[in-house]
């Protein structure tokens, strides 16, 4: 009788840095993109880090393995696992930290405030504000945008949530949330934060002070909202939410809602402002796609337009990945990857593939005239049940501000005779900054 041969235990784990974790940490958060190329170099399109409070980090970043992680079922890989880091802030009930049923229930709650046809009834509110705010740009000599970004992004999402009026009342969240923005910012916190972890965060002095005040003024206006008989009229998003009801009848709870709006200003704010700086910074550093926007919008064309929107997305990300937990062993380019590990398409690689972008590293608008974004190849807002719900509203924001930018005021790059003059200055600006002339 012939033995039985017991498989060989397949491959699970792919390789990745022999180096010790905390070293692979150290690396990650020192420069998570250039270490993700480094190993997708070494290793090619699958391969893991290992990474404090992360566990193994396996990466993927061919289409066809991003196809299967966004088509996979809920039950199968959880993505709010992934995002726990951010429950300090978020609280317990936001969309980003759930899954499953759960998950589910909070993203049909929220979807009817974002979808396309509501974001486009914002551009008129958005014209105006991006209008006001580059008004008050100083004229004819260098300028850096990313505060004025910021502070029409954080105007159009405190617009969207609380409707018009109310967000003029609300001006001291304004500078709540900016505070705690900066606390995640600043290196010598995120050391330390990371070290605290994300459940002892919370009795961090500066940010217990700052996420107090905010709760406070929210639950306030989350109480005043309720109180008023004029709901069923408005269209914002707080009252859309008021009116939504559970599959089971049931109003959302006031946790509930603190929660989904802290999540809509967190993940509303920053990330278009980041996406914009890029944008006009790709723009002065190629005068000649700057110089086709101006002309293609003065002919009364959007195209060229959307097409910049896309490739500042493609090249410059906000996001560089989207970690996923494996509930169940799930097989990824012939290793079967364990439940437990995460498995993360990496954005920024996939977006860097030479075989779906030619000369990927350039800033090349045009490759989106003729054929428009893939699902599986221009992620910058994830996908699946997972893809980011802000998604039509912050295109739009990006296309409201570049079109004002270009066609309000004007813009230009900073000459190389400015920048020498003033060689310190311009030296130094940041790779998250965008410096500009507007005439
Ligand atoms: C350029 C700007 C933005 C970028 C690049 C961006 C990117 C992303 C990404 C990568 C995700 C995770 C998707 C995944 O895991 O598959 C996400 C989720 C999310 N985003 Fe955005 N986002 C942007 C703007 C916004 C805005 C303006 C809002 C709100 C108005 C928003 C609300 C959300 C929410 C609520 C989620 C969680 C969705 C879920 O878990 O079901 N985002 N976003």
């Amino acid at each position: 009788m012939g033995t039985v041969q017991t498989p060989v235990s397949e491959k699970r784990i792919p390789p990745g840095p022999q180096l010790p974790r905390v070293a692979q940490t150290a690396l990650w958060f020192s420069n998570a993109r250039r270490m993700l190329a480094q190993c997708h170099e070494r290793f090619g399109d699958i391969f893991r880090i290992q990474i404090a409070h992360q566990g193994t980090c396996v990466f993927i970043s061919a289409p066809e393995d991003v196809k299967r992680v966004f088509t996979a079922a809920p039950e199968q890989l959880h993505a709010g696992d992934g995002n726990r880091s951010m429950k300090p802030v978020l609280g317990e009930n936001s969309v980003l930290l759930l899954d499953e049923a759960e998950h589910r229930e909070q993203r049909r709650l929220l979807l009817p405030s974002f979808h396309g046809e509501r974001a486009r009834g914002y551009t008129g509110l958005m014209r105006e504000i991006a209008a006001a705010e580059i008004g008050g740009w100083p004229r004819g000599r260098p300028h850096r945008v990313r505060a004025g970004m910021q502070a029409m992004t954080m105007e159009y999402i405190l617009h969207a949530v609380f409707g018009v009026a109310d967000a003029e009342r609300l001006s001291p969240l304004r500078a709540n949330l900016q505070r705690l923005l900066t606390i995640g910012a600043d290196p010598r916190h995120a050391l330390f934060l990371l070290v605290l972890g994300p459940d002892r965060l919370r009795r961090f002095p500066p940010f217990r002070r700052e996420m107090d005040a905010i709760d406070r003024l929210l639950y306030a206006e989350i109480r005043r909202r309720r109180a008023r008989h004029d709901l069923a009229e408005r269209s914002d998003v707080l009252s859309l939410l008021l009116h939504a009801r559970h599959e089971d009848g049931s109003p959302m709870t006031d946790a509930e809602l603190r929660d989904e709006l802290v999540t809509l200003l967190v993940a509303g704010h920053e990330t278009t402002a980041s996406a914009l700086v890029s944008a006009v910074r790709e723009l002065v550093r190629h005068p000649d796609k700057l110089d086709r926007l101006t002309e293609e919008l003065r002919a009364g064309s959007d195209a060229y337009l959307k097409a910049v929107v896309y490739e500042t997305l493609r090249l410059r990300p906000v996001i560089s990945v989207i970690p996923r937990t494996l509930v169940r062993p799930m097989r990824f380019a012939g290793y079967d990857v364990p439940a437990g590990v995460r498995v993360v398409p990496a954005i920024y690689l996939l977006h860097r593939r030479p075989d779906v972008y030619p000369e990927p590293e350039r800033f090349l608008p045009e490759r989106f005239l003729e054929h428009p974004p893939g699902t599986y190849t221009w992620i910058p807002f994830g996908g699946g049940a997972r893809r980011c719900l802000g998604r039509a509203f912050a295109q739009l924001e990006m296309e409201t501000v570049l079109r004002e930018l270009v066609l309000g005021a004007a813009i230009r790059p900073v000459p190389p005779k400015t920048a020498r003059s003033s060689r310190r200055r311009s030296a130094a600006v940041p790779p998250h900054e965008a410096e500009v002339i507007v005439t």
